[in-house]
């Protein structure tokens, strides 16, 4: 099944987490890079890939001391930002996906975003129909997913995870078609650690 772009909340062994996964059919080209501490971004091997689409390259995950924010596209900042001003995650997702919409491509792609705090996680979409936010149970080896296409509603999935790199690991091998690369944060010493995956070398 091919989803496009997912991200996914889950808890292991006391640990919050939050993932993302670039599956993609039209620009397969990309691979995601810490670009300082606190941010994971997806980019382009060839920059002229930029001149076919906007929303190809982006940050996919800013960390907080309190929240690691994961989305598909620009809205990543937006929603970091009004958690820092104090925003509830919820508020900044709703309000943040509200604002942006859906992308104006032509497959209407919806934008996804995920939110873990110190102690919840929260999924929210945004489609050419509709919007969702939800804060979701996490309790230890629980685990939700949303994608663009054809899993947009939130769901369970089975996976388990020990650190940062071992989630974007896992994430890369989930049996979804055409991964490209993908990312993750996970909670360590009271904040949260980055991770990535660029596929085998
Ligand atoms: N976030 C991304 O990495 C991303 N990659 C591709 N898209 C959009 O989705 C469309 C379809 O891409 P694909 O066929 O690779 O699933 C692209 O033309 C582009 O408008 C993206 N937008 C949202 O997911």
């Amino acid at each position: 099944m091919y989803v496009g772009r997912f991200v996914i909340i889950g808890k292991t062994n006391g640990k919050l987490w939050a993932g993302y996964r670039v599956s993609s059919r039209s620009f397969p080209n990309r691979y995601a890079v810490r670009s300082n501490d606190m941010t994971v971004a997806i980019m382009p091997r060839d920059v002229k890939d930029l001149e076919k689409s906007p929303y190809i390259s982006y940050n996919t995950i800013k960390i907080l001391p309190t929240a690691a924010v994961v989305t598909n596209g620009s809205h990543t900042d937006p929603i970091v930002e009004k958690i820092a001003m104090g925003y509830p995650a919820r508020d900044a997702l709703a309000l943040t996906l509200l604002a942006m919409d859906y992308e104006k491509d032509a497959l209407n792609t919806p934008r996804i975003a995920a939110v873990v705090t110190k102690d919840s996680g929260f999924l929210g979409i945004v489609t050419k129909d509709g919007i969702s936010v939800s804060e979701l149970p996490l309790q230890d080896g629980d685990c939700y997913m949303v994608a663009t296409y054809e899993k947009t509603t939130f769901s369970k999935v089975t996976l388990e995870a020990t650190s940062a790199d071992d989630l974007a690991r896992k994430m890369y091998d989930l049996t979804f078609e055409k991964p490209v690369c993908s990312a993750a944060a996970y909670q360590k010493d009271g904040g949260f650690e980055l991770g990535t995956y660029n596929g085998p070398q």
